[in-house]
């Protein structure tokens, strides 16, 4: 089956409106990549105002890197899913190992996180969720039981009809952000672990989730793991923060489809 490729710029704590710029721009002119990859941002949310008055919403999407699973209230510092939405994030990251590690999202506040995302109606939000294993997860050969545990909780209450909603990024922490990218053939075997993981619990709706892979993806490595079978895009920290780069990055997705 042939799904959408699918590339998100996650900037985590980084970025400025000149760069919202710069990065609207650099997508802007080049209409046939965004006629064939699906294409998101993830902006510190403070910033995506800036991206709503830049961005044609039918061609770059935008999203939110994290919210809180409550609706309102005393939750100082948070945004909920009504407010990042009233920015016009459409997809919002859930899970992201940054959070699991250093801001306190247990796997409790994830499903919670998770579920919160796809019962809002207004938009229908895309959840990206983000699972992977650490370093001495790997060395101990423990990767695909910490992944299938990640997913089983997430997704415990999650039914094949709100599967169409939900996207699921792979990013061995271990890769993030320290230039040590997985090889293709190690990201490509958890992605088919997480792909039969989700036919066995969806059947034919497991088949249509798009899975992304995350860590050190670079315009240089994009596209020989973008050609692995379950590898239908990316979700790129450090180089999103660089145009050209992204664009590189978004045209090797779009080559995967030829
Ligand atoms: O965490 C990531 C994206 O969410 C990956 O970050 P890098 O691309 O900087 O390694």
């Amino acid at each position: 089956m042939q799904r959408q490729s699918l590339v998100i710029a996650n900037w985590k704590m980084n970025g400025s409106r000149h760069l919202v710029k710069q990065l609207a721009n650099t997508l802007r002119n080049a209409p046939e990549v965004l006629a064939d990859v699906t294409v998101a941002v993830c902006p510190p949310a403070v910033l995506l105002a800036a991206w709503q008055s830049e961005v044609f919403y039918d061609q770059v999407h935008l999203g939110a890197q994290d919210v809180n699973e409550n609706a309102s209230g005393a939750h100082t510092g948070e945004h909920s899913l009504a407010l990042v939405a009233e920015a016009g994030a459409e997809y919002v990251l859930i899970g992201h190992s940054e959070r699991r590690q250093f801001y306190g999202d247990t796997e409790q506040r994830i499903q919670a996180k998770v579920e919160s995302a796809l019962a809002a109606t207004e938009p229908k939000f895309k959840v990206v969720l983000c699972v992977g294993e650490s370093e001495q997860e790997r060395e101990a050969e423990q990767t695909m039981q910490v992944v299938q545990a990640q997913l089983e909780s997430a997704l415990q209450n999650v039914t094949s009809a709100k599967m169409a909603q939900v996207v699921i990024a792979y990013e061995p922490v271990w890769a993030i952000g320290t230039g040590k990218t997985a090889s293709p053939a190690q990201a490509q075997e958890v992605h088919a672990f997480i792909r039969q993981w989700l036919q066995q619990k969806y059947d034919a709706a497991g088949t249509s989730v798009p899975l992304l892979y995350g860590g050190s993806v670079k315009a240089e490595n994009a596209e020989t793991l973008f050609a692995e079978a379950d590898i239908d895009g990316g979700l790129i920290g450090g180089a999103s923060l660089e145009p050209e780069a992204f664009l590189a990055i978004c045209r090797a997705a779009q080559a995967r489809r030829s």
